[in-house]
This record gives structure tokens, C-alpha cells and sequence, in this order.
């Protein structure tokens, strides 16, 4: 028997980055949000309820009637290149290659839907990635989101026969240089506006408050950003009062609070005239943020009785979040590509 020669057609000693978002529709229609949906939504770590219990109403209700309500959300916010979300995840790819130079490998994918994770990771791989840094590009860890991520390698790991050699970004939450760039971009954008805020709400993705008490950190990740946001912004913008609230309620179980409607409408109604709003727990754009804060917002705080109101847009692949990512990425990569 002849062994197989000792450097099979495939090239190795290469390294990749994978930048992993939540995921997007491929389309704005009921139909594909609904593909979409089913697949995000039949994660248990996302709904932590029996799957007994919950297969009915997620097949019986939710399917049958979010499609049509969400897809109507994400037609007012698609783009010529798609799905937001999809479209500034993909340009946060090109810019960190082009910030990496060509001997990292970096490429981008989705925990549900388009492009998938394993496809991905089978692809770095078959093109001689043998190590990986995988970058859910969540800053605050969650249950729901970077674990998940995590699932969805292992899955795709058990896969493969030849394995690539894998690291995984932190949380970013508290990192100085995210802290930095999320000031940096805050203040310009304030600065540009054509009134003076006098709320800046910092507006988070919620969680069940049950995953809070259940040990998930995400809650206190938020609250920690929030609070050195809030120190670095009082020195560059006195005067403007900082607040924290989530948004996104899903289901009919109790969610973190404060409610960012409830803020809104609260604020409007004891007199606040110009509000801006800014969510730092996101990396980029998506539906929830320029549907539901930059639409659906200003009418909750305008009908309240506010003025002046503005969203401000998140990190994206504007230079400040890229100069941030670049550094945290270079960190992670040390000892593999130096
Ligand atoms: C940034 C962190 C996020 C956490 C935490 C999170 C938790 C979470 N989300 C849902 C349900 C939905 N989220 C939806 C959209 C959505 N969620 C995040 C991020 C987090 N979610 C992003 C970036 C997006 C936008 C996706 C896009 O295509 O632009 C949706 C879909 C939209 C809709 O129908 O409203 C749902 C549903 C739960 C239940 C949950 C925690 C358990
Ligand atoms: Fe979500
Ligand atoms: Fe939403």
C-alpha cells in the first residue's frame, strides 16, 4: 500500500478571520423572512422554552403572522445591495482585509441564513486557512447570540475531517479601543446634528429579564458599556443627560426594562423637546435599528409631544469601528501571522 504523499494538493499555514453577524432575509418578502424566521427562531438559544411546547406557536402562530408584519419592516430599510445588515457586514470585511494586508484571509458569514458559517469555514479551510479567528461581532456576549455562534462552529466542525485550529474574539464590551470609537463616532454625529440633544438614549437589543437571573452576563455588558460610554461622553458633551434602555421586545415574557418605547414616549411627555438615540450593542445597521428606531421611534416620540429627533448610526465600517476591529482582531491574531 502506498501512503498518501505527506502535502495533500491543499496549501496550509494560512490564516483567517470570520466575522459572524446575527443573519437577514434574502429577500424583503413574507416569504423569505419567513425562511429566515423559522430558522432563527427553532434555535433554542434564542427561544429557551421546551420544544414541545413551543413548536405549536412558533408553526401555528408566529410563521403564520410576523412574516408579512417584519417583511413589511425590512422593505422600508433594503438597500441596492440587499439586506443592510448583510451589505455593512460584508463592507466590515473588505475594510478589515484591506487594514490586514493579503496574508490574512478574512471573510465574513451569518448564524442564521445567508451566507451560512459552515460554508464558510469550509471554504477558509479548503483554500489553506488552517487557523481561524471567528468574530461574532456582538459587543456584549449573549446566550442568545455569541454562544450561538459558537454552536454552529461545533457544528460545522463535526463536519469536517480536517479541522482548522480555531480561536474566538472576546466580548468587546468594555474594551477600551470599542469605548474610544463608539466616543469618537458618537461625538461627531452629535455634533453634526441640527439641534442640541438634550437625552442621548443608549438603546440595546433586549433579552428575557429570565436570562438575566438564569446567570447570562448580557445585561450587566450592557449597563457596564453604557456607564463608561456615559464617563467618556460627559467630559466631550456636558450637559446632555445619558439613559439606557432595550428594545425589540419579542413574546409575551417580561424583557429588560427600561422599554426604549417607554423611554421615548416618558421623555416626550416630562418635556424633553430633542432626543438622540444610539445603540451600542449593535455593529452595524440592521432592521432593528433604522425601522425600528429611525421610524417607528420618532413617531412614538414625536406623538408623545418631542421635537428634535435622531438616530445615530452604529460603528459600521466607518474608520473609527475599523481602526477598533483592527486592533482587537490584531490582538487575537498575535503568535499566528508575527
Ligand atoms: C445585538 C444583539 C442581539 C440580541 C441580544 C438579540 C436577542 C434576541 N432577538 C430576538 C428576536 C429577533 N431579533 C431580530 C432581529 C435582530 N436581532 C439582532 C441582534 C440581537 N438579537 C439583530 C442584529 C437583528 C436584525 C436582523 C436584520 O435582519 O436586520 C428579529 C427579526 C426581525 C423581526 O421580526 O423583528 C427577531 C424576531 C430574540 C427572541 C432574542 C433573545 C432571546
Ligand atoms: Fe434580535
Ligand atoms: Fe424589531
Amino acid at each position: 500500500m502506498t501512503l498518501p504523499p505527506d502535502h495533500p494538493s491543499v496549501s496550509t499555514g494560512g490564516v483567517g478571520v470570520l466575522l459572524v453577524n446575527l443573519g437577514t432575509p434574502d429577500a424583503p418578502t413574507p416569504a423569505a423572512v419567513r425562511r429566515y424566521l423559522a430558522e432563527f427562531l427553532s434555535d433554542p438559544r434564542v427561544v429557551e422554552i421546551p420544544r414541545i411546547a413551543w413548536k405549536p406557536i412558533l408553526h401555528g402562530i408566529i410563521l403564520r403572522t410576523r412574516p408579512a408584519k417584519s417583511a413589511h419592516a425590512y422593505a422600508q430599510v433594503w438597500t441596492q445591495h440587499g439586506s443592510p445588515l448583510a451589505a455593512i457586514t460584508a463592507a466590515q470585511a473588505r475594510a478589515l482585509q484591506a487594514r490586514l494586508g493579503a496574508d490574512v484571509r478574512v471573510d465574513w458569514a451569518m448564524r442564521y441564513g445567508n451566507p451560512p458559517i459552515a460554508t464558510k469555514l469550509q471554504a477558509m479551510a479548503a483554500t489553506g486557512c488552517d487557523r481561524i479567528l471567528v468574530a461574532p461581532l456582538y459587543p456584549q456576549y449573549s446566550g442568545a447570540t455569541t454562544a450561538s455562534v459558537m454552536d454552529s462552529v461545533g457544528d460545522a466542525l463535526r463536519a469536517m475531517r480536517w479541522q482548522p485550529a480555531l480561536r474566538t474574539l472576546p466580548p468587546y464590551y468594555d474594551d477600551p479601543a470599542h469605548i474610544a470609537a463608539l466616543e469618537q463616532d458618537i461625538v461627531r454625529q452629535v455634533e453634526a446634528l441640527d439641534f442640541v440633544p438634550e437625552v442621548l438614549l443608549l438603546s440595546y437589543h433586549g433579552m428575557p429579564e429570565r436570562t438575566l437571573h438564569l446567570g447570562d452576563p448580557y445585561h450587566c455588558q450592557c449597563r457596564k458599556t453604557s456607564r463608561l460610554l456615559g464617563e467618556r461622553l460627559a467630559q466631550r458633551l456636558p450637559g446632555m443627560r445619558i439613559e439606557t434602555s432595550f428594545q425589540s421586545r419579542f413574546g409575551r415574557a417580561k424583557w429588560l426594562e427600561p422599554a426604549t418605547e417607554t423611554v421615548l414616549e416618558s421623555e416626550a411627555k416630562a418635556g424633553t423637546r430633542g432626543i438622540a438615540v444610539v445603540a451600542p450593542g449593535f455593529a452595524a445597521d440592521c432592521v432593528e435599528t433604522l425601522e425600528e428606531l429611525a421610524i417607528r421611534g420618532r413617531e412614538v416620540f414625536q406623538a408623545a409631544g418631542g421635537e428634535h429627533y435622531a438616530t445615530l448610526a452604529c460603528l459600521n465600517d466607518a474608520a473609527p469601528g475599523m481602526a477598533m476591529l483592527e486592533a482587537l482582531v490584531r490582538r487575537e491574531l498575535a503568535g499566528w501571522r508575527d
